[in-house]
């Protein structure tokens, strides 16, 4: 593997505290000299740092008791050598040793070190040392005061490894906690920064690589690690891509969208949209009668099938054309827009031999049937798309503060694939394999967003469904693109330009920049 690949394979292990330490301690035991490796790695921070634009040259260096806090002073250093004026913040009475030692070595160059933050001059930025993934107690008395004068100063904040104060596996402040503009995590994704409730705390967040040998890292997680970050070196295996060159339509999937009422028609619309974005070759939509002229204008390739409707405008029962029946499709999506009076048509699709995505109604549908164990006995995958209030519904006793350990627990609880809609999209499968998607937008946080990665998602399902994927990676693949062209849309449209139609025109403009991406890559590997 070359470095550029194992770099890009290093980018999805997420790692807890303690597989960090025993990661290290593999590496440690190994020869690598402890001081050396802080060496590395405060260095390779402060390169990072002065290839950013940094505004000002005056830098406040806060510095803990343990390595963490042995970096900090290490890029403090290296700054100073480098013509900024450093300052350096260090209230603890006790340092561990390399620490203590990197602590004496500044003073005696004469940066000044302050033990009072009142001390501290007027700063341009600071790099917070002061806890890395060795927190874990709570923050208190006036270390707690500190941190939080420190977030009122409005500085630019560079955490080293995690902002201090955040729980290295469940994101949660431990008291208090640094508001950091950027995270720089060493060595691998520390599982607190894919939480939800870290996001405001940890700013822009990137991974500074310090070369840990594969083998340690396999060691420690697995050669097929169980909690994983989707990244798009990953997702372009499941990609629907290159097409063969002599596809048939047929042989292209066939997918069924079972969705809209009179009064949530958009919805049905959307999920169309989402389908047609993902290339599938057949798509049929199941929508109430009166709806179908709506759908038809919409989307003029599929085939819209009108049925019975209740009163209220609701799909009353399924009328398939001629001799189809569920299993004749590659994959069925239901859900969004159908309003909570399609009880039957959720029990009906339910007992289908096809994969199966259940979403919006159908899962409310599903939590008030109280059934949702049955699913178990599905022959085909099934996968449940809930956001944070339908997960609520379905799972009421399941804990979603840890939305990695509340989506195992579902999954482990349903055998269903479950996908925990949000800011941090998590995922995962009845054997735990769990993935989080880090790289998002809140551009999509509005109405019809999700309707759109249901639509995705079963045409990415419909297409490769039959190739030797994980079910599990094709589910990450669809938030991967849904969430790619929220963030491309909203660097061209601002966030709030993103509306949900919007949204459904640029899922094909992400496939083309990761053409031009793969591109340039052949180019590159073969001008070398
Ligand atoms: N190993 C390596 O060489 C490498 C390590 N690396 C770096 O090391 C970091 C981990 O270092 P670490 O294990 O020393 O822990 P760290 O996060 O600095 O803090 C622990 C210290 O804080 C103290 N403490 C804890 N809670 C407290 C509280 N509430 N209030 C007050 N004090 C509290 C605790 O003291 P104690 O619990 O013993 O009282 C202990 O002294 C890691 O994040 C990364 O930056 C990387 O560079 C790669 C190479
Ligand atoms: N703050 C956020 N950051 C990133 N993505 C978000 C955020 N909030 C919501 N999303 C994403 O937007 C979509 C919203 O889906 P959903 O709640 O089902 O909306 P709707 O039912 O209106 O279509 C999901 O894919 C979710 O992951
Ligand atoms: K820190």
């Amino acid at each position: 593997m070359n470095n550029q690949d194992l770099k890009h394979l290093k980018e999805i292990f997420v790692v807890t505290a303690a597989q960090m330490r025993d990661v290290e301690s593999r590496v440690f035991a190994a020869g690598m000299p402890i001081p050396a490796l802080m060496e590395k790695v405060g260095r390779l921070i402060c390169d990072r740092l002065l290839s950013m634009t940094l505004k000002g040259s005056r830098v406040g260096i806060l510095a803990g008791p343990g390595h963490n806090g042995g970096d900090a002073l290490v890029v403090g250093r290296e700054l100073h050598f480098r013509g900024y004026n450093v300052w350096i913040y260090q209230p603890f009475g006790q340092l561990k040793e390399l620490t203590n030692q990197h602590f004496h070595y500044a003073q005696s160059l004469g940066i000044p070190c302050f033990s009072q933050l009142a001390e501290l001059p007027d700063c341009d930025f600071l790099i917070d040392g002061l806890f890395g993934f060795g927190l874990e107690r709570e923050i208190t008395g006036n270390i707690a005061e500190a941190i939080n004068h420190l977030n009122l100063w409005n500085k630019p904040i560079f955490s080293i490894d995690l902002p201090s104060g955040i729980h290295t596996d469940t994101g949660a402040v431990l008291g208090t906690a640094i508001c950091a503009s950027h995270t720089f995590c060493l060595g691998l994704w520390k599982q607190g920064l894919l939480q939800e409730q870290a996001i405001k705390y940890a700013g822009k967040t990137e991974l500074v690589d310090f070369d840990i040998p594969l083998a340690d890292i396999q060691a420690v997680l697995g050669e097929v690690p169980t909690i994983k970050r989707i990244t798009q070196s990953l997702v372009i295996n499941t990609l629907p891509l290159p097409l063969s060159p002599i596809l048939h339509k047929y042989k292209s999937g066939h997918l069924l969208l079972i969705c809209g009422s009179k009064r949530y028609a958009g919805g049905a619309i959307l999920t169309g949209l989402g389908a047609r974005g993902s290339g599938i070759g057949m798509l049929s939509i199941a929508v109430p009668e009166s709806i179908k002229p709506l759908l038809v204008s919409h989307l003029p390739e599929a085939l819209i099938i009108g049925c019975p409707e209740t009163n209220n405008g609701a799909i009353s029962h399924l009328q398939l054309p001629g001799e189809t029946t569920l299993n004749s499709f590659t994959v069925i999506a239901c859900g969004p827009g159908l309003t909570t009076e399609v009880t039957p048509i959720v029990e009906q699709v339910m007992k289908s031999e096809v994969p199966l995505i259940l979403d919006a109604d159908a899962l409310n549908i599903l939590a008030q049937l109280g059934t949702i164990t049955s699913l178990k006995n599905r022959h085909q995958p099934t996968i449940l798309t809930p956001h944070g209030g339908e997960f609520h519904r379905l799972f009421p006793e399941i804990d979603i503060t840890n939305r990695v350990k509340g989506v195992q627990t579902a999954a482990s609880q349903t055998g269903a694939i479950v996908l925990l809609k949000g800011a941090r999209t998590a995922i995962a499968n009845e054997q735990g394999v769990t993935w989080v998607n880090s790289e998002s937008t809140p551009a999509l946080a509005r109405g019809g967003s999700g309707d759109v990665l249901t639509g995705l998602m079963g045409g990415i399902l419909g297409q490769v469904v039959n190739r030797q994927v994980n079910m599990e990676d094709v589910v990450a693949t669809a938030v991967w693109w849904h969430s790619q062209a929220g963030i491309l849309a909203a660097k061209e449209r601002t966030e709030l330009g993103v509306d949900a139609f919007t949204l459904t025109q640029y899922l094909n403009r992400v496939l083309a920049q990761i053409q031009t991406d793969e591109i340039s890559k052949w180019v590159e590997l073969n001008i070398r």
